[in-house]
């Protein structure tokens, strides 16, 4: 069987697209595990596909596979690039499209200067909503790790987020705490990791030890997840940029109860067909 893909990319967070609705696809873990594999297949972060709308007022469902094969919920880099991959194709002619996600339904802008703007929906801060096992909800959390305690803030964009202060994202010790927090019995999901060195009230850089993936160069909702970590820690504005290793996004978060707007780039790198 030969499947049709688009390699796209928001910052650098890399994606294999598949449109679902005109190639019959079942996907599986194994599947998503060989197209995302860098040797031995395609190569991304996340494989995307494109389906057929399963929400009432949606236009399309976007479903998302981490590259350990994993199935998640939300993804803010490949809602940006699912926009321009529905608007390429010819799917769609709408600037303004409903797309259903297994974390609900999220609307996504097509701006004129050819950014994506996402409407990322209200952030879940209960700690049985993130998954976080925590007696009540608090915006800072004691999270051990051996003999020291880190504080972390804990909040669900879709999928689960742990946000930690760092002095200095060039020092922060992605590749050793990453893994440990993201397996961290606490969440029984596991969990994204955002090192967050907070510039100024309106500029963070942050660095992010994804679930599924390890370091990329970008995630959408775990700068969104920083926004309103550093929001409830009374540290940051309304409008933030964010600058990860492969560039800026800008997030807005006007508080409690509001939904979380990320903008950002969305880019194309090439098609192609794969013999499976
Ligand atoms: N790169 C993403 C997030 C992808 C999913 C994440 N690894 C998870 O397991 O929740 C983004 O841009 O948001």
């Amino acid at each position: 069987m030969r499947l049709h893909f688009t390699k796209m990319h928001g910052l650098g967070n890399d994606f294999v697209v598949i449109d679902a609705i005109s190639q019959r696809l079942d996907m599986t873990p194994e599947l998503s595990r060989r197209l995302a594999d860098r040797r031995f297949g395609i190569g991304c972060d996340q494989v995307l596909l494109v389906e057929a709308a399963r929400l009432p007022g949606t236009e399309f469902h976007y479903r998302i596979f981490n590259a350990d094969g994993s199935e998640v919920e939300q993804c803010g880099n490949g809602a940006r690039c699912f926009a321009r991959f529905v608007r390429d194709q010819g799917l769609t002619r709408s600037d303004d499209i409903a797309v259903g996600t297994a974390a609900g339904p999220i609307r996504l802008k097509a701006q004129p200067d050819g950014q994506i703007s996402v409407d990322m929906g209200v952030p879940q801060l209960d700690p049985a909503a993130i998954p976080f096992q925590a007696r009540r909800r608090a915006a800072a959390y004691d999270l051990w790790q051996g003999c020291s305690a880190l504080r972390i803030g804990a909040v669900s964009m879709g999928n689960p987020h742990a946000v930690l202060h760092v002095e200095d994202i060039a020092q922060a010790p992605v590749a050793e705490l990453g893994p440990r927090i993201e397996c961290d019995p606490r969440f029984p999901r596991r969990v994204n990791v955002g090192f967050m060195q907070i510039i100024d009230a309106a500029h963070i850089r942050l660095r992010v030890w994804e679930r599924g993936v390890g370091e990329t160069l970008a995630c959408g909702t775990g700068a969104c997840a920083a926004v309103v970590i550093g929001r409830l820690w009374g540290e940051l504005d309304e409008a933030v940029e964010v600058t990860l290793p492969g560039g800026a996004l800008q997030i807005q978060w006007a508080g409690e109860g509001a939904s979380v707007t990320m903008t950002g780039p969305a880019a194309r790198v090439f098609e192609g067909d794969i013999e499976l």
